[in-house]
């Protein structure tokens, strides 16, 4: 059994999210994702959803074999409860493979790094892209666009 571990943010759900944890499932035969705790997103703005409900969100999803809250102190517990044989890296995540790999080793871990690149269909594929343009559309005003509703 190949089990793939797929981690990130996942504050509102996209196409983009969606191509990371397909071409992730299938390099393997089960994909496993870690949500990233609230307190650990200080790479950028904090997540507007809550962690329970990003959580319950990838749960959902056909593509996902299980997922969960990541640990709030030390990355590598739910790596080693799910044992891996992959972890995937989306294109955009701030770790180096390098760097991930030799941690992985220190640590006792077993398990190959493979980078996924980015999604190039259509829509609007990052979190903070969909943010923006809801703030764009929805917020007359605080941006000086206008709100096109009576
Ligand atoms: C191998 C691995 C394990 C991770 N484990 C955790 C974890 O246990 N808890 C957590 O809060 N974040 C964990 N993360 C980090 C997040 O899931 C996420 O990748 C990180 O916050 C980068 O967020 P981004 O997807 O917004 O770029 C892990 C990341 C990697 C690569
Ligand atoms: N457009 C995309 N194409 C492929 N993978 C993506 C894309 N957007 C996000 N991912 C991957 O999905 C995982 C979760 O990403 P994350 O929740 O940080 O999304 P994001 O949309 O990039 O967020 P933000 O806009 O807040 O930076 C990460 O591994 C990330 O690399």
């Amino acid at each position: 059994m190949k089990r793939v571990v797929a981690t990130g943010t996942f504050d509102i759900l996209h196409p983009g999210h969606i191509y990371y944890m397909e071409k992730s499932r299938e390099l393997g035969d089960e994909l496993h994702v870690i949500v990233a705790r609230d307190v650990n997103v200080r790479h950028k703005p904090a997540p507007v959803v809550p962690e329970e409900q990003r959580l319950c969100m990838i749960q959902s999803l056909a593509v996902v074999d299980s997922a969960c809250l990541g640990d709030t102190e030390d990355m590598f517990r739910p790596i080693e409860e799910i044992d891996p044989s992959i972890i995937t890296l989306g294109f955009n995540q701030h770790f180096s493979e390098d760097s991930l790999r030799k941690a992985l080793r220190d640590r006792g871990i077993d398990a190959e790094v493979v980078r996924i690149g980015a999604y190039n269909g259509s829509g609007y594929a990052g979190s903070r892209l969909i943010m923006k343009r809801i703030l764009e559309t929805r917020c007359p005003g605080e941006d000086g666009e206008t709100d096109n509703t009576d």
